[in-house]
C-alpha cells in the first residue's frame, strides 16, 4: 500500500512572501504538484500570515474544485475562532488540528489529547458536522492512552509528528528508535479505528522505512523537504519521486 501524497505550500508562500510580488505563485506550484501526481494540497495558515495568506484560501479551493476535483485540501492549524471560521469558509476535505502556539517557528509537538478533551471535542464535533474529515497532530511517543483520548474526540486520523525522526538523518541508530516509537503510536491508532496520517520533516530518504513500517500510513503531507528538491529537480520530477518513495510505482 502506498501513502498518499499532500504537497505542503507553506514554504513556497514564505519565498513569495519576501517581496512585494506574486511570485513565486503558490497556486501555480499546486497546480504543478496536482498535475504531476499529487494526491492533495496541504496549507498551515498562520494567525501572522508570514507563510500562506488568508486570501490564498479560496484561490487554491478554486483550483482544486475546477482543475482537480478528485484532488483533497487539507488545511493545519490552531483552531482559534479565526482559523475555524477560515475551514469553514474553504470546506477543505480535511482539517488536521494542530496546537501550535503563534510564536513557535514550526509545529514541533502533538496534542495533549487529555488535557485538551473538550476543546477537541468541541471543535471536532463542529467541523465533522459541516462534512470536514478531522485530523489530529499526535506525538509519535508510543503511548497507547494518548490514542484513545485521540479516539474519544471524535477525530477520523491522528497525524503523527515526523519530525523528531525526520531530524535523526544523521544518527541511524537514533531513527530506528524513532521510528519504533511512531510504528507503536500508529499500531495503537490504527487498533482504536482512527486513521493515520503522517508529516514534518519527511523526505525522499526517509519516506520508505516509515512506509514499509506503517503499510496503513493513508497520507503524508510533505513541504520543507519536498520544496528543496524541487529546487535541484523540479516540481513535476519532485512530485515523482515523493511518490515513489511514499509506495506508489511511478
Ligand atoms: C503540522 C505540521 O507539521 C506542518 O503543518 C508544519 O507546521 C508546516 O508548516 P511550516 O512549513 O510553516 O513550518
Ligand atoms: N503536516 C506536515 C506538513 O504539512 C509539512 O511539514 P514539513 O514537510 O514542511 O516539515
Amino acid at each position: 500500500m502506498a501513502a498518499k501524497l499532500s504537497v505542503n505550500l507553506n514554504a513556497i508562500a514564505m519565498l513569495r512572501n519576501r517581496r512585494d510580488l506574486p511570485w513565486p505563485d503558490v497556486a501555480h506550484f499546486g497546480r504543478l504538484a496536482l498535475k504531476a501526481g499529487a494526491y492533495g494540497l496541504t496549507v498551515h495558515p498562520r494567525p501572522d500570515q508570514r507563510h500562506i495568506r488568508f486570501s490564498d484560501l479560496p484561490t487554491l479551493r478554486a483550483l482544486i474544485d475546477d482543475e482537480f476535483p478528485k484532488a483533497e485540501f487539507n488545511i493545519e492549524g490552531y483552531p482559534t475562532e479565526e482559523f475555524l471560521a477560515l475551514c469553514e469558509g474553504a470546506e477543505p476535505e480535511q482539517v488536521t488540528l494542530v496546537p501550535d502556539h503563534p510564536s513557535q517557528a514550526t509545529s514541533d509537538h502533538g496534542w495533549d489529547f487529555a488535557g485538551h478533551q473538550e476543546l477537541l471535542k468541541r471543535v471536532v464535533g463542529r467541523l465533522k458536522a459541516k462534512g470536514m474529515r478531522v485530523s489530529l497532530f499526535a506525538d509519535g511517543d508510543g503511548k497507547e492512552e494518548a490514542v484513545i483520548a485521540a479516539k474519544a474526540t471524535g477525530a477520523d486520523r491522528i497525524e503523527l509528528y515526523t519530525g523528531p525522526y525526520g531530524g535523526c538523518y544523521d544518527a541511524p541508530e537514533r531513527r530506528d528508535v524513532e521510528l519504533d516509537l511512531l510504528g507503536k503510536t500508529a499500531d495503537a491508532a490504527k487498533a482504536v479505528g482512527l486513521g493515520v496520517n503522517g508529516g514534518h520533516d519527511l523526505t525522499v530518504a526517509n519516506l520508505p522505512a516509515l512506509v514499509s513500517r506503517i503499510p496503513y500510513l493513508a497520507e503524508v503531507s510533505i513541504g520543507h523537504g519536498l520544496t528543496a528538491d524541487a529546487l535541484e529537480f523540479g516540481m513535476a520530477e519532485t512530485v515523482r519521486r515523493f511518490r515513489h518513495a511514499c509506495g506508489e510505482s511511478v
